[in-house]
C-alpha cells in the first residue's frame, strides 16, 4: 500500500474535520474525493502533507510511519499537492517557479533539477511557456502551472485539491487530459474535486467524506448511488416507494 491512513481524527474545537478516517490508496491508483462544503476534505491533505497532525490515528507513506515527519520531508518522501488557488511567483517565469519547486523537492539545487524541470514542462504542456512569467498566463495555464510544480517536486503520489475550479468545460477537458496522461505515466493520484463528471472521468475509486466521517469508498457509479450519498452530496431524498 502506498499511502495508508488508520483511525485519523482531528478536532477543532467543536468542529470535527476528521473523525476516525481509514484509507488505502494502492500504486498507481487514481482514487477520488467528494463531499460537501467542509466535509473534511482539505484537512485530509494538509494531515496527509503534514500542515496538520491528526489528534489520534497513523499516516503510513510507502510502509513509514510519517504521522510526526515535517512537511518538507514528506515532499521529499515523494508527498506532492497542488493547491485549490494556484500560488505561483507571480513575477518568476514559469520555468524558474518550476526550479523553486525543485529545489523544495527532493532534487535540491542540482542539476538533474534542470533536466527534470525540462521534462516536466513538456509533460504540462508548458514548453513553449517557459519563459513566461507566471502573473501572466491564462487561468488554464496557472493550473497546468500549479500541476507541474507539484510534479517537480517528483512525487509519488500526487494530491490534488479542487484542480478543476474556474474553468470554462473546453478548458476542463483540457486539464482532465492532461492529468490522465500524468496518471498514465504512472503516477498515483488523490483528487478532491466539486465538478465531479471531471473526476469520473479520471478516478477509480471515489470516497465521500461527511462532517469528516468516510461515508462511503468504492467503485465510482456504485457510490454515487448509495443512499447516504445521495443524501449528503447531492442533497436528494429517497422517494418513498
Ligand atoms: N485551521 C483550522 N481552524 C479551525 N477550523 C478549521 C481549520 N481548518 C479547517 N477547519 C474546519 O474544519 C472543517 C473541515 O474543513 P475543510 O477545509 O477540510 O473542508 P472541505 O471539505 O475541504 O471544504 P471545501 O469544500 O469548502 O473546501 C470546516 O468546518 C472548517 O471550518
Amino acid at each position: 500500500m502506498l499511502l495508508k491512513l488508520t483511525a485519523v481524527s482531528k478536532r477543532f474545537g467543536a468542529v470535527v474535520a476528521a473523525d476516525a478516517v481509514d484509507l488505502h490508496v494502492a500504486k498507481g491508483e487514481a482514487l477520488g474525493i467528494i463531499g460537501a462544503n467542509g466535509a473534511g476534505k482539505s484537512s485530509l491533505f494538509n494531515l496527509v502533507t503534514g500542515v496538520m497532525r491528526p489528534d489520534s490515528g497513523s499516516i503510513e507513506f510507502e510502509g513509514r510511519d510519517v504521522t510526526r515527519v515535517a512537511v518538507r520531508e514528506r515532499c521529499h518522501a515523494g508527498i506532492g499537492r497542488s493547491f485549490q488557488i494556484p500560488r505561483p511567483f507571480e513575477s518568476l517565469t514559469v520555468f524558474e517557479n518550476l526550479m523553486v519547486a525543485a529545489e523544495f523537492g527532493r532534487l535540491g539545487r542540482t542539476g538533474d533539477a534542470v533536466a527534470v524541470c525540462g521534462g516536466v514542462l513538456e509533460a504540462t504542456g508548458l514548453s513553449a511557456k517557459a519563459n513566461i512569467v507566471a502573473g501572466r498566463l491564462t487561468l488554464l495555464d496557472r493550473k497546468r502551472l500549479e500541476l507541474a510544480r507539484a510534479m517537480a517536486t517528483q512525487p509519488n503520489v500526487l494530491l490534488l485539491d479542487e484542480i478543476a475550479g474556474g474553468l470554462t468545460e473546453a478548458e476542463c477537458h483540457e486539464l482532465v487530459a492532461l492529468i490522465r496522461s500524468l496518471h498514465a505515466s504512472g503516477i498515483t493520484i488523490v483528487w478532491i474535486e466539486h465538478i465531479v463528471h471531471a473526476l469520473l472521468s479520471v478516478v477509480s475509486r471515489l470516497v465521500v467524506l461527511e462532517f469528516g466521517k468516510k461515508i462511503a469508498d468504492g467503485e465510482p457509479h456504485a457510490v454515487m448511488n448509495e443512499p447516504a450519498v445521495r443524501r449528503s452530496y447531492l442533497g436528494l431524498e429517497e422517494v418513498a416507494s
